[in-house]
C-alpha cells in the first residue's frame, strides 16, 4: 500500500502518524486526588539521587516501560483490558477477513448461488465485529492515555514546585517547561504507539505470516525474502525521522527560548540596538528547523518510492510463482486469491510495525526525560511550627558557597544578631553576601553540617516547617515580581484575605493612593471579583510583571504583599534601589510606617539590605552591619559607625555612585583603549 495511503488510514482510524507528533490531540482529564499523585511519584521515585534530572535516567527499554505501567493505577487498568480486548479482537477479525472474502468471490465467480449469501453475510459480521472491536480499542486506550498524560503532567509540575532553589540554579527552566508541555504529551503517543497501534501491527504481522505458510510455504519464503529489504528500508526512514525528529525539537526549544527571550526583554533589546543580532539568532533556529524538515522530506520520498516497488515486486512474485502453482494443479485459484489478500494484509502491517517502530522510540525518549523529572526527589521534611514567634534572628559562624559553584565561599564565618523589634541595615559592597544571608533565612538553601547555623527565635531554621518559618518573614525583593491579576489578588496572592485587609495593607505601604487612581481594567475573571466584592475602584485594575506600574509602585505594592501576612519580620532587599529621591522617600516612609505591628501590637525585626547610605532607616537603624567579601568588616550605630572612620564612612564607589560619575565624564574617557598595565577601575577613576 502506497505511503500516503496508508497515513490516510491511519489518520481514518485514529492512529498517531511519526512525520507530525506535535499534531496529536490534546488529552485532558479529570482531575484525581492529591493521594493519587504523591502515589504516581513514590512509584517512580530513586531514594537519595541527585539533582541532575539526566543522571537517573533508566538505562534500559524494558525498565522505561516497567515503569510507565507502573503508573497505571485502578480504573486504568480497567481501559487498558478493555483496549486490549478490542485490540485482540480486531486482529483477529482483520486475520479471518481475507479466506471469507475469497471464498464469497469465488462461489460468485462458479456460481455457487448457495453459498454467496452466507459467506457475504460472514464477510459483512466480520466487518461489524471489526469495526466494533476497532471502535473499543481506540476509545478505551484514548481514555488510558489522556488519564495517564494528566497524571503524568500534574505529578511532575507538582515534583518541580517542591524542589528548592538550588534545583533551579542546576536546571534549565526552559527546558523543564519543555518537557512539561511537549514531552508529556509525547508520553501520550509514547502510549497510543505502543499499546494500541503497534502491539495490533505486530500481531497481524506474524498471525497473517503464519496463515501465509500453512497456504504456501514455497511462494512464502520468497515474500519474506522481499518483505525483509521492505523492513529494511522502513528502518532506514525510522532511522531518519528519529533523528531529524530529535534534532526539529531541540531547534524548536532553542527558538522558543529565543523568540520568548526577545520579546520578553524587547525593551532591553531596543536600548541596545540588538534587533539585527536576535533576528539572526531567530533565523538560524528557523533555518535549521527548515533544513531537518527537508531531509525528512527527502527521505519520505525515497521511502516511499521503495516501499510501493517493493509492494509491486511482491504481488508480481507471488502472482508469477502462484500462477506456476495453479496450473501445475499443487494449488487452488481460491487458495492463491487468499494468499494475496493475506499478502496485503501482510505488507500494511510491516510497513506500519517499521514505521511506528522509529516513532515509538522517538517517544520513549520523551517518556525517559518526563519520567526523569518524577524520579527527582521532593523536599518532604516537616519541621517544627512553634506557633507565635518573638523575631529574633541570629547567624552562628556562618559559611556558605552555593550549591552550583560549590568553590566559591560567599560567606566565610559570618556571625551576627537580629534582636526582636531591631532594624539591622546589612549595607556594604555589591557582592559581599547580603541577599545570601537573607536566602539562608528564608531556608531558599541549607547551610551543611558543621558550616555554623542561622537560628530563628533560637532554634536552628533547619528544624522549623519551611511554610511555618516563611509565615512568620515577610520578604520585599530588589525587583519584585507581580502575577498576572488585578492589584487586590496581587496583593494576596496566596493569602485568604479580605478586601478590607488588603486595604489595610495597601495603606500601611502607602500604595492605597496611587492603586485608587490606577485605570479600571477589566478582564472576565476581575469582573467576577467586581461582582463579588462590589468594588469599582483601581484594586480591580489588571496588572503583570512590569506592566503598568513603576518600580516604586511596585515595591509597595510587595511590601503591602508582605504587611498583609503581619510577619514578625520584615527583610526588605534594596527597597528603594532604582528608585528616584521621591518614591525613595515615600518607600522609607512606608518603611517607618511598617515596623509597627498593628495586630502583635509590638515593633517588628527589620533587617534591610541597601546601599543608599542615605536612606533614613539606614541611618535610625539599631544596628548597621557593614559587609565585605562574605565577612563583617564593622557594625554599630550610624554615629558610631562614622567615628570609627572605616569602610562605612568611606565606602568603595557602589554601582549607583559609579553610575553618577559615569554619566559626568566622558564617555570615550571610559570605552577608548586601556594603557599598559592599567585596569578597568583604574582607567575609570583617572577618568
Ligand atoms: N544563585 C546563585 N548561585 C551562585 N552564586 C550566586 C547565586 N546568587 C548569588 N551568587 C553569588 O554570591 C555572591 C554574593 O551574592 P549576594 O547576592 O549575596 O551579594 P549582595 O551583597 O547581596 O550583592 P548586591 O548588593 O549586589 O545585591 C556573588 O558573588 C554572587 O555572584
Amino acid at each position: 500500500m502506497e505511503l500516503p495511503a496508508l497515513h490516510c488510514r491511519a489518520r481514518q482510524r485514529g492512529w498517531p502518524l511519526p512525520a507530525s507528533p506535535a499534531a496529536r490531540r490534546p488529552c485532558e482529564s479529570r482531575p484525581r486526588p492529591r493521594h493519587r499523585t504523591a502515589a504516581l511519584c513514590a512509584a517512580v521515585a530513586v531514594p537519595g539521587a541527585r539533582y541532575r534530572v539526566e543522571e537517573r535516567r533508566p538505562r534500559s527499554r524494558a525498565q522505561l516501560v516497567g515503569q510507565l505501567l507502573r503508573l497505571l493505577q485502578g480504573r486504568d487498568i480497567l481501559w487498558l483490558v478493555l483496549g486490549s480486548a478490542g485490540l485482540l479482537l480486531s486482529s483477529l477479525a482483520e486475520l479471518a477477513s481475507p479466506p471469507l472474502a475469497a471464498g464469497a468471490l469465488f462461489a460468485a465467480v462458479q456460481g455457487q448461488r448457495e453459498v454467496l449469501l452466507p459467506r457475504c453475510l460472514a464477510v459483512a459480521a466480520v466487518a461489524l465485529l471489526s469495526g466494533a472491536a476497532e471502535g473499543l480499542r481506540n476509545f478505551a486506550f484514548n481514555m488510558l492515555r489522556s488519564r495517564l498524560v494528566a497524571h503524568v503532567r500534574r505529578s511532575a509540575f507538582f515534583v518541580l514546585m517542591a524542589q528548592e532553589l538550588s534545583f533551579f540554579d542546576e536546571v534549565d527552566a526552559a527546558e523543564l517547561t519543555s518537557r512539561l508541555s511537549s514531552d508529556c504529551m509525547s508520553v501520550y503517543s509514547y502510549l497510543s504507539d505502543v499499546l494500541s497501534f503497534f502491539l495490533r501491527a505486530g500481531a497481524v504481522t506474524v498471525f497473517s505470516s503464519l496463515a501465509l505458510l500453512r497456504i504456501s510455504s514455497s511462494i512464502t519464503w520468497r515474500v519474506l525474502l522481499l518483505l525483509a529489504l521492505l523492513l529494511g528500508c522502513a528502518e532506514w526512514y525510522g532511522q531518519v525521522t528519529r533523528s531529524t525528529g530529535r534534532r526539529t525539537q531541540d531547534a524548536l526549544a532553542e527558538l522558543g527560548r529565543v523568540s520568548s527571550e526577545s520579546l520578553q526583554l524587547l525593551r532591553t533589546v531596543r536600548a541596545l540596538g540588538a534587533e539585527d543580532l536576535h533576528r539572526r539568532l531567530f533565523r538560524r533556529q528557523n533555518d535549521a528547523i527548515s533544513k531537518t524538515q527537508r531531509q525528512r522530506g527527502v527521505a519520505l520520498g525515497v521511502f516511499s518510492a521503495t516501499s510501493n516497488g517493493l509492494g509491486v515486486m511482491l504481488q508480481a512474485v507471488t502472482l508469477l510463482v502462484g500462477g506456476g502453482l495453479v496450473l501445475g494443479g499443487s494449488m487452488t485459484g481460491e487458495a492463491l486469491a487468499t494468499y494475496l489478500l493475506y499478502l496485503d494484509t501482510l505488507v500494511d502491517s510491516a510497513l506500519e510495525l517499521g514505521i511506528e517502530w522509529s516513532s515509538c522510540n522517538d517517544a520513549l525518549g520523551s517518556a525517559e526525560r518526563v519520567l526523569g523529572i518524577l524520579q527527582t526527589p521532593m523536599v518532604r521534611e516537616r519541621g517544627r511550627s512553634p506557633g507565635a514567634s518573638r523575631g529574633d534572628v541570629c547567624f552562628d559562624s556562618v559559611h556558605f558557597a552555593y550549591p552550583s559553584r560549590p568553590k566559591r565561599q560567599v560567606l566565610k564565618g559570618v556571625s551576627l544578631k537580629c534582636c526582636a523589634g531591631e532594624t539591622t541595615a546589612l549595607v556594604g559592597f555589591s557582592g559581599s553576601g547580603k541577599s545570601s544571608l537573607i536566602s539562608l533565612l528564608l531556608r531558599f538553601y541549607d547551610l551543611k553540617e558543621g558550616h555554623g547555623s542561622v537560628k530563628f527565635d533560637d532554634v536552628d531554621v533547619q528544624q522549623l516547617d519551611r511554610s511555618w518559618l516563611r509565615c512568620q518573614l515577610g520578604v520585599v525583593a530588589q525587583n519584585p515580581r507581580l502575577f498576572r491579576g488585578t492589584v487586590a489578588e496581587n496583593i494576596a496572592w496566596g493569602w485568604p484575605a479580605t478586601r478590607k485587609e488588603v486595604h489595610a495593607a495597601a495603606e500601611a505601604a502607602l500604595a492605597a493612593e496611587f492603586i485608587e487612581q490606577l485605570p479600571e481594567e477589566w478582564d472576565t475573571k476581575s469582573s467576577v471579583r467586581r461582582v463579588q466584592w462590589n468594588s469599582v475602584e483601581g484594586y480591580d485594575t489588571v496588572c503583570s510583571d512590569e506592566k503598568l506600574l513603576s518600580g516604586g509602585q511596585r515595591q509597595r505594592i510587595a511590601l503591602a504583599r508582605a504587611l498583609l501576612r503581619d510577619p514578625t519580620v520584615l527583610l526588605l532587599d534594596e527597597p528603594t534601589s532604582a528608585l528616584d529621591p521621591k518614591s525613595s522617600a515615600l518607600v522609607s516612609q512606608a518603611l517607618e510606617q511598617a515596623q509597627w505591628s498593628e495586630g502583635r501590637q509590638c515593633r517588628r525585626t527589620m533587617i534591610i539590605v541597601a546601599h543608599d547610605l542615605r536612606l533614613g532607616a539606614v541611618q535610625r537603624a539599631d544596628k548597621i552591619v557593614v559587609m565585605g567579601r562574605g565577612e563583617i568588616l564593622e557594625q554599630g550605630r550610624h554615629a558610631e559607625l562614622l567615628e570609627l572612620d572605616g569602610s562605612y564612612r568611606r565606602p568603595q564607589p557602589s554601582s549607583a555612585r559609579l553610575e553618577v560619575r559615569t554619566k559626568r565624564c566622558d564617555p570615550r574617557v571610559l570605552t577608548g583603549p586601556l594603557a599598559k598595565g592599567q585596569t578597568k577601575t583604574q582607567r575609570f577613576f583617572l577618568a
